[in-house]
C-alpha cells in the first residue's frame, strides 16, 4: 500500500456504548483538521428525532438498515473521521466495508471502568434499557468478542483523560503513516 493511500484512509472508531467514540472521534478530527461524522447523529438528522424515539417509533430494524446504508456510503470517501454506534459491527457487511476502506480504531474499556458511566448514558441508549446489571455485563463481553477480532489498532481507554487519549491516537496514527512511507 502506498503511503498516500494509508494517510488518506478514513478512521473509524468502534467500541461499546459509552466508551467515548463520539467524544474522542471529534477531538481526533479537530487535531487532524479533518471532517468528523457521527453515524448516530446522521441518523437522528435523517429522522429528525433522537435515537430512543427512533427505536420506539420506527424500530431497531429500520435503524440498523439506515446505519448500514450511511456507513457503506461514507466508506466510499477518504480522509473522514467516523464514529459508528456500538452495535454497527454486529453487521458483517459493515465490518467488511470498514475494515477494507478505513483504519478501524477500537476504543477498549474495562468493565469496571465502564460500569461507572452507565447512569449518565442509559437514557440515550435504548439497548441498555430494561436490562439487569448482569444482562448488561453479558452484553458487554459478548460485544467485546466482536470488537477485539475486527480492528486495525486499539487503545485501552479506561482511566484516561479524553484529550490525552485523542493525542495518543493521533501520535499512533502519525507513527504508522511514517512507518509506511515509501521513499
Ligand atoms: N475518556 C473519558 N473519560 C471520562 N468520560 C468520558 C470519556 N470518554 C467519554 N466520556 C463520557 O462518556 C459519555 C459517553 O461518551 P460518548 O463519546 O458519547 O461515547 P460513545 O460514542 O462511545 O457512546 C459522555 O458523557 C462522555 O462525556
Ligand atoms: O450499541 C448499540 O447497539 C447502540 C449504540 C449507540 O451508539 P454509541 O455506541 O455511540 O452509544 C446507538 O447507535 C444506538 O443506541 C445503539
Ligand atoms: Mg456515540
Amino acid at each position: 500500500m502506498s503511503n498516500s493511500s494509508l494517510r488518506e484512509k478514513n478512521i473509524v472508531f468502534i467500541g461499546f456504548m459509552g466508551a467515548g467514540k463520539t467524544t474522542v472521534g471529534k477531538l481526533v478530527a479537530k487535531k487532524l483538521y479533518r471532517d468528523f461524522i457521527d453515524i448516530d447523529e446522521e441518523i437522528e438528522k435523517e429522522y429528525n428525532m433522537p435515537i430512543p424515539k427512533i427505536f420506539a417509533e420506527i424500530g431497531e430494524k429500520a435503524f440498523r438498515e439506515k446505519e448500514k446504508e450511511l456507513i457503506q456510503n461514507l466508506c466510499d470517501y477518504k480522509l473522514k473521521i467516523i464514529s459508528v454506534g456500538g452495535g454497527a459491527f454486529l453487521q458483517e457487511e459493515i465490518r467488511r466495508v470498514c475494515l477494507s476502506s478505513s483504519i478501524v480504531f477500537y476504543l477498549d474499556i474495562t468493565w469496571d471502568a465502564w460500569k461507572g458511566r452507565l447512569s449518565s448514558i442509559i437514557d440515550s441508549r435504548p439497548v441498555l434499557q430494561g436490562k439487569s446489571m448482569e444482562e448488561i455485563e453479558a452484553l458487554f463481553y459478548k460485544r467485546k468478542e466482536i470488537y477485539k477480532n475486527n480492528y486495525h489498532s486499539t487503545i485501552e481507554i479506561s482511566n484516561q483523560n479524553m484529550d490525552e487519549l485523542a493525542e495518543s491516537i493521533v501520535q499512533t496514527l502519525k507513527l504508522s503513516w511514517e512507518l509506511h512511507e515509501t521513499k
